[in-house]
């Protein structure tokens, strides 16, 4: 008999193997033991009859509350179906328990051929890193959930939950990425009669002062009053303009007007589509709520990581919820009760609405909005959802709501049609959305253009097979602007140090990207979904430290579009597209991640020579905004960004070396990946793992990807003394100059050296004329 498993689809290195197992004993006429019998044998199991057990009630959870005929459910625990591989019947087994407690199956008993984490996204260079993966229901590594700015006086649902172990300590790093201006200021603060009009309370007043928020920006000052007075509103601006403090603020007005009331809701349910965003969002507002409040809010952060039951407890005196729709729902969904509660929240934020919304992203988001929506039991049965009075608000934010703008950025297709303009968008997400009023108030502050205005752009034109080494040269003449370069008194804060973020469409990239930069004394730090969620926030929090002047913290970050959104980290100067950004949104966003709040910063689109002309085509119209049919389309036009040639050429031979021993590491580890995978594989098909022959195997195969398959194989056969010698041969490089041709000026390695050689340089005798990006700005 064998645990049923459904039928997979075997990767194609294991149906070899198995055909060859097979064929082998076809050829010595015996037949083959299913695998699992072995493990049968050897488990201590019973077999057993269902009515015997132990059957205990279930007390059905809140999804289950419109299934009608349904009258109830029991449940047992220890006992594995098992099902006869000859004939299909099935039986019950009871599992072996250890002092007391049922053993569990092990993982891969349930899921005999799932890829590791790693081998998943080391083996395949087109894999690509796409919404669903931002989205953490289904991801379990440890992880946060409630963020403090201020340990000693803000309540978070996680101080009433003991025993959180490490995810307690991972929550409590995440709150130390420095949003510099939220950080709790002891001082008396800044005048706020800038405020007055907005008629918010003393308290935070007393918050925003403290915050050192003198002004509103414009999204706050349009979108505050509307909903202080109650209206839905859909709010448009440009990114880092102060989209957050634009809902939270009027939140915790509400927070403060029913301190007296006996609420049994949270006040606001915020969505958000990454878990770094939920995190953000959660220290922005503990920020807001602990620096003039008498009281603060009890803020939960749900996004994946802690047990579903953990965060059940953690809601239950939540004043604000913050989460990611995967986890929000699972939680939500298997709760008893919660569905109710949220019911009668007074806020729903849907933040980066266009992307939450957009089809076929987060069907969670669906599942939560069709939950708050549904009728309750004693609501008149002829209303339908849609005309129902909610009692709630809902808000909506984002910089981009143009559906036209999720539409491909590489040139090759058709636009459908001109962008959409705020009619549209309005009536996008009137479907979408169930607001109370049938005209939610739409507030755009920026009608012509989403990017940021101290924001200058370029692009950066070369050969795929040469983006390496531009790369290289890029990053080399942004490291001199360093801002101990310029007067700094020791009153003012530390400023921050310069950080570029650099995007990658795919996994795969980003960790080859990463020490690729690092082999050439580059800070290079990784961001992507598929790092446990403790990597991802230890990059974050290296990247986003106050203080890394020193060459070992990061300042380069190497991330997926998982960074591309809201993310809010101070410092950061430029922006690098190593791969053009798949839709217009997403440039849109990841250049966002610069020059916000009034500052200034750059974005650098690398870009092939035959793709040019449709970037520029498409970018002019993002640039247009699109509200006038794309009529404004032609008059943007990008510059470009000449690097020298020459010069560029000179670091090659780095570039070679830095790239061979970067794509050994990949390789390698990507080699003991699937060694693992396979041998895991052969086990469990009770074979024999051959790693010879499966090489072999695989040297054979032509068609596509052979070319690349023979390179991983060529950096795999690399020696330990080999790339000892490569490393040797490097640092060598790195010592010398670089001659810089025209300018007699040299090029060495690490970033002093490139410091103290351009200090007093003018723009254009560094790496060949830059004039326009404003480098020295920065
Ligand atoms: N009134 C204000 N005065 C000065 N700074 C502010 C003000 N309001 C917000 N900020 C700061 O501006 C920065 C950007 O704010 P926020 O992250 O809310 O931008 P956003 O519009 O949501 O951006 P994105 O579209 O990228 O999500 C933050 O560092 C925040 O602290």
């Amino acid at each position: 008999m064998a645990p049923d498993r459904g039928k997979r689809k075997l990767p194609p290195k294991v149906a070899a193997m198995k055909a060859r197992k097979r064929q082998r004993l076809e050829e010595n006429g015996s037949t083959p033991r299913p695998p699992t019998q072995k493990r049968q044998e050897d488990d201590a199991g019973r077999t057993v009859k269902l009515d015997t057990l132990q059957w205990k009630p279930v007390q059905m959870p809140d999804r289950m509350d419109d299934y009608e005929g349904f009258f109830g459910l029991e449940e047992i625990d220890d006992v594995e179906i098992v099902r006869d591989a000859n004939d299909g019947t099935t039986s019950y087994r009871t599992l072996p328990r250890e002092d007391g407690v049922a053993k569990p199956l092990k993982e891969d008993e349930n899921v005999p051929f799932r890829r590791t984490e790693d081998q998943t996204s080391n083996g395949d260079d087109d894999h690509v890193e796409d919404w669903s993966g931002f989205s953490d229901g289904d991801e379990t590594t440890a992880s946060t959930q409630t963020t403090e700015a201020n340990p000693t006086r803000t309540r978070t649902s996680s101080q009433t939950s003991s025993n959180e172990g490490s995810s307690r300590q991972s929550q409590q790093k995440l709150t130390s990425l420095p949003f510099q201006n939220l950080e709790k200021v002891k001082d008396d603060g800044v005048n706020t009669s800038a405020w007055h009009h907005l008629h918010l309370s003393a308290e935070t007043l007393s918050s925003l002062s403290q915050l050192k928020f003198s002004k509103p920006t414009p999204i706050q000052s349009a979108s505050i009053p509307e909903i202080c007075a109650g209206h839905d509103l859909i709010g448009k601006a440009s990114t880092g303009s102060g989209k957050t403090l634009a809902f939270a603020i009027p939140i915790m007005e509400r927070f403060l007007d029913s301190r007296e009331t006996n609420r049994q809701a949270p006040i606001a349910l915020i969505l958000a589509p990454t878990r770094e965003l939920a995190h953000q969002l959660t220290s922005h507002i503990t920020a807001l709520g602990s620096n003039g409040y008498s009281v603060d809010p009890n803020i939960a952060t749900v996004t994946g990581g802690l047990s579903v039951q953990k965060q059940q407890r953690l809601l239950e005196k939540a004043d604000i919820v913050i989460g990611t729709p995967g986890r929000l729902w699972e939680v939500m969904s298997d709760s008893h009760g919660l569905i109710d509660k949220f019911k009668k929240i007074a806020f729903l934020v849907v933040d980066e609405a266009d992307r939450l919304l957009s089809q076929g992203h987060f069907k969670e988001v669906e599942e939560i909005l069709n939950a708050l929506d549904r009728k309750d039991d004693n609501s008149p049965s002829n209303t339908p959802a849609k005309t129902q009075l909610q009692p709630r608000q809902t808000l909506v934010f984002s910089a981009t709501f143009q559906k036209g703008l999720q539409q491909k950025l590489t040139g090759k297709s058709k636009p459908s049609g001109d962008l959409m303009n705020g009619k549209e968008s309005m009536e996008y997400l009137l479907q979408k959305l169930n607001f109370r009023s049938a005209k939610p108030k739409f507030i755009d502050v920026n009608p012509i253009s989403q990017m940021a205005s101290g924001l200058r752009e370029a692009l950066l034109e070369c050969a795929g097979q040469e983006k390496d080494l531009y790369l290289y040269a890029l990053l080399l003449l942004h490291q001199p602007h360093q801002p101990h370069q310029r007067a700094h008194s020791p009153s003012q804060p530390t400023p921050s140090p310069p950080r570029t973020l650099l995007f990658a469409n795919s996994i795969a990239a980003v960790r080859r990207l990463t020490p690729f930069l690092q082999n050439l004394q580059l800070p290079a730090l990784a961001l992507h979904s598929h790092m446990p969620q403790k990597a991802r926030l230890r990059s974050l929090e290296r990247f986003s430290a106050t203080t890394n002047t020193t060459s070992s913290s990061g300042t380069i970050l190497v991330a997926t579009d998982v960074a591309a959104r809201g993310l809010d980290i101070p410092g950061v100067q430029l922006i690098i597209h190593y791969h053009l950004p798949r839709t217009a949104d997403a440039y849109v966003h990841r250049s966002g991640r610069t020059a916000r709040a009034e500052r200034e910063g750059a974005s650098v689109l690398m870009c092939a020579p035959e793709e040019v002309a449709g970037v520029r085509r498409l970018l002019a119209r993002v640039h247009a905004g699109g509200g006038d049919g794309g009529k404004r389309a032609g008059k943007y036009q990008m510059r470009t960004l000449d690097l020298d040639r020459r010069v560029v050429a000179r670091l090659k031979p780095r570039v070679g070396l830095a790239k061979r021993l970067a794509d050994a590491v990949i390789a390698k580890e990507k080699r003991s990946a699937e060694e693992e995978f396979f041998k895991e594989a052969a086990e469990e098909l009770g074979v024999e793992y051959d790693s010879e022959e499966m090489e072999k195997e695989g040297k054979g195969k032509r068609g596509r990807g052979s070319g690349r398959k023979k390179v991983e194989r060529e950096a795999r056969s690399m020696t330990k003394g080999e790339a000892q010698a490569l490393r040797a041969e490097l640092k060598g490089l790195l010592a010398q100059r670089v001659n810089v041709g025209i300018s007699e000026r040299y090029l060495t390695s690490g970033r002093l050296d490139v410091d103290q050689l351009l200090q007093g340089r003018k723009n254009g005798e560094f790496l060949g004329p830059v004039e326009g990006l404003g480098f020295d700005g920065m």
